[in-house]
């Protein structure tokens, strides 16, 4: 757990950066700081390894002040991700990511067998580690960043605006990978970002901080949609607040219907091949068409998903499948109009 207690920077020029912060970052979470440009967020992440220190308060990290730990000895259990990867480019990527372990003393073959089995682990080709970074494109190297400063394994992970330099599809991978990641390896992750979308998909509490450096609200990412705290919250988040808020919305208890498949006095029939997989939607003013379908995976997408699933469907019917793809059933206009009052009210 890092805590922040009443924590103040002030820099020399009487800037005041963060402005007694109270914050907890619990351990095997992601905690994301969010907040327009100069809110403080880059700030606060470094005074947690002391790259730079707190005018007044105290941060804690499992109860111990970090002011009380030497930099050196703080950072080597805590790694540190920033944008554009910050790789040595002289190093080839295997070196590059065996940076701590080097310095750590550990031996060349260890150093190096860990750092190949961390490039697979962030989903690179084995085959890139003779590489330079200029080899490399830049989502490749942000994944390289963050297979360094996992290599010695540290609990904590500061991540500021790891992702921010990669185009819009290369960084929805680097989330989903970071996400899955984390699924297995449970760190205490402090992640920097100026993006309220990326802050609800990270992270586990988001804090939103205003200009000033000074806590507008912290709260999961659902509390934070449907209970923004004030006015600056709330036009931070946007203004698709309420469909967004629908991603925290389950889809288990959606009413599916199972007869669409087959009924041939329905308005619209779902054709499924011989494993059961959706194929298209039949009308019967076109019956030799196949109309596009969307579909959802019942109970494990949110009724955000479901909902896009019926706007990409013709027939305006959501097709549920399960997690092998095969159809469960259909959520229609009448059954997701339900699930959608239910979430309103809830
Ligand atoms: N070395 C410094 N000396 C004086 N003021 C500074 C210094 N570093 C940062 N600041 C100021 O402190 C405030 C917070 O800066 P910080 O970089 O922490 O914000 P940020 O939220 O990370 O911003 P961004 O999203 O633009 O990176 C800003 O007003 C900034 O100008």
């Amino acid at each position: 757990m890092i805590t922040f207690d009443a924590v103040t920077k002030r820099y020399p020029d009487g800037t005041v950066a963060v402005d007694r912060l109270d914050l907890e970052a619990p351990t095997g979470e992601i905690t994301v700081l969010v907040g327009p440009s100069g809110c403080g967020k880059t700030t606060s992440l470094r005074m947690i390894n002391r790259m730079i220190d707190a005018s007044e308060g105290q941060i804690l990290l499992d109860g111990t002040p970090v002011q009380g730990i030497d930099p050196p000895t703080l950072r080597r259990g805590i790694g540190y991700v920033i944008q554009q990867a910050g790789l040595f480019p002289h190093r080839k990527i295997v070196d590059n990511i065996a940076t701590v372990p080097y310095l750590l003393g550990w031996d060349k073959k260890k150093a190096r067998d860990r750092a190949m089995e961390l490039l697979e682990r962030v989903g690179l080709d084995p085959g890139l580690a003779g590489r330079y970074p200029f080899q490399l494109s830049g989502g490749q190297q942000q994944r390289v960043g963050v297979a360094r400063a996992l290599a010695a394994d540290p609990p904590v992970l500061l991540m500021d605006e790891p992702f921010s330099a990669v185009d819009p599809v290369v960084r929805t991978s680097l989330q989903d990978e970071l996400l899955r990641l984390q699924s297995e390896l449970n760190k205490t992750i402090v992640f920097v970002t100026h993006d309220i979308d990326e802050a609800i998909k990270l992270g586990d509490r988001v804090a939103v901080l205003r200009v000033g450096g000074r806590l507008a609200q912290i709260a999961d990412p659902k509390t934070l949609l449907s209970e923004p705290a004030d006015d600056f919250v709330q036009e931070f988040l946007g203004h698709d607040r309420g469909i967004r808020r629908l991603q925290f919305v389950s889809t288990e208890g959606l009413r599916l219907r199972t007869d669409l498949t087959g009924a041939e006095d329905a308005p619209w029939r779902l054709v499924v091949d011989a494993d059961g997989r959706p194929t298209g939607w039949i009308s019967p003013s076109r019956p030799d068409e196949l109309e596009p379908y969307g579909t959802f995976v019942h109970g494990r997408d949110s009724l955000r998903t479901a909902l896009d699933a019926a706007l990409l469907s013709p027939s305006g019917c959501a097709v549920a499948v399960d997690e092998q793809g095969k159809v469960v059933g259909v959520a229609t206009r009448e059954a997701l109009d339900q699930a959608l009052a239910e979430a309103a009210d809830g």
